[in-house]
């Protein structure tokens, strides 16, 4: 196949493919033929009730917890059986709900250890400060000694400046006051305008479909909705049917 074909092909098939995972925690079944996809640069919400499985969907995707069944692709690999740390440098950047900085380095040596280059669009830490306007004046400070809002602005900053086409965000609002909130939601603009796309998971419906182009919902570990994000914005009664909220 030649390079110009396979570009095509990449153009015309969607940058995340999950397709009809199974994943266990031991002998649990916890997603049961999860599918969903998104194209580049597109913001998916990740939706759905406690315990529904929208971690471990995110974790099968990044390879922490391997599906027994189905397959991820991304950018036109099958990258299901793939180490974490392959999927990663192939352009998947993560926020983890707990953030997991290393606590003894400084933010600026955890963004440091982060940077990876890929196929996609290079982030400098310049651009990274000027979407997080107070993570320059915390370069310095071990990542420990963070507020819960600066280690965000952190970890957030650690996946762009890991090169992504897709960043998976697990809780970004978690815990954050309400003008850190807007940056992140800020944030996840700029990556789309940028074309670099994001999946959302959020406790917060609201939020996430405020930013998002498309929705999945999760429950009981299974694809209860998936469709636009404006419907489910757009009608609460469904929303609550759904989320409960
Ligand atoms: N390490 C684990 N070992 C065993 N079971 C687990 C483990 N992690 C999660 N589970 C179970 O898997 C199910 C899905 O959990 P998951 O964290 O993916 O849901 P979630 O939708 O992200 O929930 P929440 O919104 O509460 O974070 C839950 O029943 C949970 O108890």
């Amino acid at each position: 196949m030649t390079a110009l074909a396979r570009r095509d092909d990449r153009a015309a098939s969607p940058l995340l493919a999950v397709e009809g995972i199974d994943t266990f925690y031991g002998e649990s079944q916890v997603l049961f033929d999860v599918s969903l996809s998104v194209g580049p640069g597109e913001v998916l919400a990740l939706l759905g009730p406690n315990g529904a499985g929208k971690t471990t969907t995110l974790r099968s995707i990044l390879g922490l917890t391997r599906p027994r069944q189905g397959r991820v692709r991304f950018d036109g690999a099958e990258v299901t059986d793939w180490p974490t740390y392959r999927i990663a440098r192939a352009g998947i950047g993560w926020v983890p709900d707990d953030r997991r900085l290393c606590p003894t380095l400084t933010v600026s040596k955890n963004l440091a250890i982060a940077r990876k280059r890929t196929r996609f669009r290079p982030w400098s830490l310049k651009e990274a400060c000027g979407i997080f306007s107070a993570l320059e004046h915390l370069l310095h400070r071990e990542a420990e000694n963070l507020s819960g809002g600066e280690m965000q602005m952190a970890a957030i900053s650690r996946a762009l400046l890991g090169s992504p086409g897709l960043v998976l965000l697990d809780e970004p609002s978690q815990g954050l006051a309400p003008r850190i909130v807007e940056d992140v939601l800020a944030t996840i603009r700029r990556l789309r305008d940028e074309g670099v796309a994001s999946i959302v998971v959020e406790q917060n419906a609201a939020l996430a479909l405020s930013v998002a182009d498309r929705a999945v919902v999760l429950d009981r570990g299974r694809i209860a909705w998936a469709g636009e994000a404006g419907r489910l914005r757009d009608d609460p009664v469904l929303r609550r049917q759904l989320i409960g909220t």
